[in-house]
């Protein structure tokens, strides 16, 4: 074919073979510099300000545990998170994805958060969250305890409006106060509920087990819109059944996921604060998230991993991994509209 032949643009501009694919910063290369070396970021990503202060995705880690009722630690599970995560690698062949190459994928850091004043630090949170996604990022927040589930879907709620959300926790999380307190790690999804933040007609608990205070707990959760996916259920029914279903109940909604770590057993994440027996295994649960791939994830949180009570590693390397599979449904996602856009 000569010059003369090519088809043209509609301004006689010859038309490009493939359109320009955006390039962006990845992991530093482990090959090169040991795996751990240097200070922690999620993935061994750059941080936000070495990437022009923007990104597509960014990791944002608030270190507050002042919402628990029982062991306190998970002030430490974003640094920790981001220390294991320093062995995940830049291909996941579980989605065929290479995340850091299909979008920014960047480390935020930390939110300052005050540790005395719990109302203040959920205002601090959302301030925050308003600001990241006032950019365009989406977010993957590592907390931090249960508690910033609140903030994260008031901020995620305020661009998208009302979010379906799939949680994955041991507990339900909607009961209505410990000791007059509004804002707790017990509570967040009631109090998202009664603000109008989430879309009632697209809300799954999954991996709930363990005891409860009253069979109440489930009537009030059931009235707020939610359907239950027991840790039973995923045993006796599979995985892939249990992401069916909840795929078709978020639809192409926009979508915000929180993890409770605690929703693994406590074989596979004793690092938390409130474990509970006869939970998923970390295989389940990153196969559900991995079949949720194409659905609108606009945010996500994974929170309550609690340093001291683990051993090996064993939790923060399931969160990394948790948090890496989040990261490659929203960089695939990002990329797939890239692409529609043209
Ligand atoms: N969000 C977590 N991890 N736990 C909530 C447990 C509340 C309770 O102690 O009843
Ligand atoms: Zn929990
Ligand atoms: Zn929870």
């Amino acid at each position: 074919m000569t010059a003369a032949d090519r088809p043209t643009g509609p301004r006689g501009t010859s038309a490009p073979a493939t359109p320009a694919q955006p390039s962006f910063r990845g992991p530093v290369d482990s090959s090169r510099v040991p795996r751990y070396a240097g200070p922690a970021t999620f993935a061994r990503l750059p941080r936000i300000d070495e990437v022009g202060g923007a990104a597509d995705v960014a990791v944002v880690g608030v270190p507050f545990d002042s919402g628990v009722s029982y062991r306190p630690g998970a002030r430490f599970g974003g640094n920790a998170i981001r220390e294991a995560s320093r062995l995940l690698r830049p291909y996941n062949p579980a989605q065929d994805a290479s995340p850091f190459a299909l979008a920014q994928v960047a480390d935020a850091g930390d939110i300052a958060v005050n540790p005395f004043d719990i109302n203040e630090a959920v205002e601090t949170v959302e301030a925050a969250a308003d600001g990241i996604l006032g950019t365009g990022a989406r977010m993957m927040t590592l907390g931090g305890d249960h508690t910033i589930a609140l903030p994260l879907l008031r901020a995620a709620a305020r661009r998208h409006g009302p979010v379906a959300l799939l949680h994955f926790d041991a507990h339900l999380d909607t009961w209505d106060t410990y000791f007059g307190a509004e804002y707790t790690h017990g509570t967040p999804f009631r109090r998202a509920v009664e603000e109008g933040v989430l879309d009632t007609s697209a809300l799954s608990h999954v991996g709930i087990r363990g005891p409860l205070y009253g069979r109440k707990d489930l009537d009030d959760d059931e009235k707020m819109g939610f359907g239950i996916v027991t840790s039973a259920d995923v045993m006796r029914r599979g995985v892939d059944e249990v992401t069916q279903q909840l795929r078709e109940r978020v639809g192409d909604r926009p979508l915000y996921i929180s993890v409770d770590i605690d929703v693994l057993d406590p074989a596979h994440a004793p690092g938390t604060g409130t474990p509970e027996a006869g939970g998923l295994t970390s295989r389940e649960l990153l196969e559900i998230l991995r079949g949720l791939a194409g659905c609108h994830l606009v945010s996500a949180d994974l929170v309550e991993v609690a340093p001291a009570y683990d051993h090996a590693e064993i939790t923060s390397v399931a969160a990394s991994h948790t948090a890496y599979e989040l990261t490659t449904i929203m960089a695939r996602q990002i990329a797939a509209g890239r692409e529609t856009q043209g």
